[in-house]
């Protein structure tokens, strides 16, 4: 495992006009040192965290050793969210989070590539899911520093869907008197079909527990949580996933990429119930007519939203295009 490291940011203030005084950003780095390959920046989704490799990574199948992203022949940087709780100490816990905005950690995750670690261009970013979000700011916020773009699972904005489950969720979180567990339960119905869960389990039963083995897998994933997340950082990965949008304040979403230098992937799911394919077909027909260089796949998949978690091998086919060389 790669360490750990940090570095403190200072007087950073929200969109919301809230200054931080001094604000922890962690993050690791994994394959070959700084300054001697291509940088590869990975943004990590909801509840995921800098450990994209190794053991525990959460895309230990496409980082590592020969794999789609060869850290033999890439740097590869992840930053944490600040506040997500990774590796990180009491006090860097983030308990307002309605002062923050998906833009802001953008502007902390670019902050840390060009002045903490100097760098002057990045080979690829790469986000999936809230991570794909955060990487269309950070790509509206400094469009020739990324050569490739690549989005998967995500979108530029919160669309109404999105945002009325976010509501949900920031209502579970604060009513419920196992506010986790319970918004861990609505969560993962949002990542998969009905199909899923239909080939999953098909009905079949826990005799001994008198329970559906949908709903033991349900409370099994809501615990997990409850003991590796704090409730805290969940409520502020909501907030972050409600706010993305990089048309605010910059006119419209053509407006916002027209700067933008880089080569564009965008990966979705055809059954993403959460983040809509339809809604990135649309965004890739708006970038093709402004004569945007982009390459648009659909994962097929019964999993929905998690397939970017499950369906390796056509993500990989999908991807190597940008990454073997
Ligand atoms: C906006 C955003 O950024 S959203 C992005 C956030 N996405 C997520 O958080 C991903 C959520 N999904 C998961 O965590 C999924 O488990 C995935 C995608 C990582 C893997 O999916 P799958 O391969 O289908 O695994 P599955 O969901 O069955 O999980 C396996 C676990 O469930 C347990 N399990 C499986 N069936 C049952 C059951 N009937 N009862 C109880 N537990 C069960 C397994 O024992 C295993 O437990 P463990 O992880 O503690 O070892």
């Amino acid at each position: 495992m790669s360490d750990i490291l940090h570095y403190t940011l200072t007087d950073f203030v929200t969109s919301y006009g809230v200054r931080i005084p001094a604000l922890r950003v962690y993050y690791q780095v994994f394959g070959k040192a700084l300054g001697t390959a291509p940088v590869v920046v990975v943004n990590h989704a909801f509840t995921g965290n800098s450990q994209v490799t190794g053991e525990n990574g959460w895309w230990k199948e496409a980082i590592g050793e020969g794999k789609l992203i060869d850290t033999l022949k890439y740097t590869v940087v992840a930053f944490n969210i600040p506040g997500n709780g990774f590796g990180a100490r009491e006090e860097d816990m983030i308990p307002n989070y309605e002062h923050w905005a998906g833009i802001d950690i953008a502007r902390i995750f670019n902050q840390g590539l060009t002045e903490h670690l100097g760098l002057k261009e990045v080979f690829a970013l790469v986000g999936c899911s809230l991570g794909g979000g955060i990487a269309w700011e950070m790509a509206a916020l400094a469009p020739t520093l990324f050569k490739e773009l690549i989005i998967v699972a995500a979108d530029w904005k919160a669309t109404d869907w999105i945002i009325g489950n976010c509501l949900l969720q920031e209502q579970i979180l604060k009513n419920s008197t196992h506010p986790l567990h319970d918004a861990r339960l609505h969560a993962m119905l949002c990542y998969r079909t009905p199909q899923s869960l239909k080939l999953k389990f098909e009905r079949t039963t826990n005799i001994p527990l008198q329970l559906y083995n949908v709903e033991t897998w349900l409370l099994h994933h809501g615990d997990k949580l409850h003991k590796r997340f704090s409730l805290s950082a969940y409520k502020l990965m909501n907030q972050l996933v409600k706010t993305i949008d990089i048309s605010k304040e910059r006119g419209s979403f053509a407006e916002a990429v027209a700067p933008i230098t880089a080569h564009i992937t965008i990966v979705s799911t055809d059954s993403d119930l959460y983040f809509v394919p339809q809604e990135n077909r649309d965004t890739v027909t708006e970038l093709r007519e402004m004569g945007k260089p982009v390459d648009y796949y659909e994962i097929h998949s019964v999993h929905g939203h998690d397939a970017f978690l499950i369906e390796h091998k056509q993500l990989e086919q999908y991807l190597k295009k940008v990454f073997v060389r």
